[in-house]
């Protein structure tokens, strides 16, 4: 296999009315990877998606999606490519198969029973092929949805928060499919809100006001966010957040269960933040979380859109 990303975009930007809402965005994500592409709501995500697959077009930047140009080549780049969006349509009274043959005719795919029944097959649907998708539950739908995004082979994936609103087990079941289709080699930018999705991903990258802030593994954007973090036990320790929040050296300070959570950037400040608590409150280090490095970045973000006047 080449070495060469499957996807690799420099400088990405996107405009709306004079907002800039993608701004320079850079990214490479190797083949076979998975790279979670998380930040707030309205950061970006959706628009930078839609540009590596070739659906709308950068104000600036280039890049390659499979060695193609992003800029000249949108036409071959989009049949590479399965993209699975927010809100998915599918017929509710045709079943789970007839709604797959209807996607491959659409498409005017090639051996279409062969690529229905591989499809089936591939996502674990065999055995419901004939229930009408109107009455699946999320998860299914979701399941479905990602059968007809790799109907016709595409190499990449994107997927933009593909289970929202969907259930713990069968979120757990959609990523395994991801899992397995990665290790056939498919490379999948895939967008969440989720922390344990995040987790699951080899790689993540977080965007907020469109500029991409962090991208590495799970360890590298925890290291590189030089955040530490403690976590204290004791009688009330969840009731000293708003407090303790209040302190110099405090990042944030939230209760999980009984503990209070506090993160800092400077471990002696973050130490003597709390010190005044240390009586009845018993404070250790423990690694900073994902979501501690999320919010730290959300919260220190700008928005540097600029809006022309009329
Ligand atoms: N076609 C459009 N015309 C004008 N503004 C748009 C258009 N598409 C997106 N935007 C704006 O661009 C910004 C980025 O939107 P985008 O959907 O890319 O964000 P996102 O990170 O995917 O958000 P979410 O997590 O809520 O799905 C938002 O402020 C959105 O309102």
């Amino acid at each position: 296999m080449s070495d060469a990303p499957a996807i690799a975009v420099r400088g990405l930007t996107k405009r709306f009315g004079g907002r800039t809402v993608v701004d320079h965005v850079d990214l490479a994500v190797q083949p076979g990877r998975i790279c979670g592409f998380l930040g707030p709501n309205g950061s970006g995500k959706t628009t930078t998606l839609r540009m590596i697959c070739g659906l709308l077009i950068p104000d600036e930047g280039e890049g390659e999606v499979l060695g193609l140009d992003l800029r000249t080549s949108r036409r071959a780049i989009k049949q590479q490519i399965g993209y699975m969006t927010q809100k998915f349509g599918l017929f509710s009274d045709l079943s789970i198969a007839e709604n797959l043959e209807f996607i491959a005719r659409v498409y005017s795919l090639d051996n279409r029973n062969a690529r229905v029944e591989a499809a089936l097959e591939r996502l674990g649907l065999t055995s419901r092929a004939g229930h009408l998708a109107g009455k699946l539950s999320g998860g299914w739908k979701q399941r479905l949805a990602l059968a007809a995004a790799v109907l016709h082979e595409p190499r990449i994936l994107l997927l933009d928060e593909p289970t929202a609103g969907v259930d713990p087990q069968a979120r757990r079941e959609f990523w395994d499919q991801i899992h397995a289709l990665a290790r056939e080699g498919m490379t999948v930018l895939v967008s969440t809100h989720y922390m344990d999705e995040a987790e699951r991903c080899h790689e993540i990258a977080y965007i907020a006001y469109g500029v991409m802030l962090a991208h590495g593994t799970t360890d590298q954007v925890i290291a590189a966010s030089g955040l530490s973090a403690l976590e204290g036990e004791g009688p009330g320790a969840d009731r000293l957040a708003a407090e303790i929040e209040e302190r110099p050296g405090v990042a944030m300070a939230a209760p999980f269960g009984t503990t209070l959570h506090v993160c800092g950037t400077d471990p002696e400040a973050l130490r003597a933040a709390v010190a005044p608590w240390a009586e009845r409150i018993t404070w250790r280090a423990v690694p900073p979380t994902l979501e501690d490095v999320f919010i730290n970045l959300m919260r220190t973000a700008t928005d540097g859109s600029v809006v022309e006047q009329a």
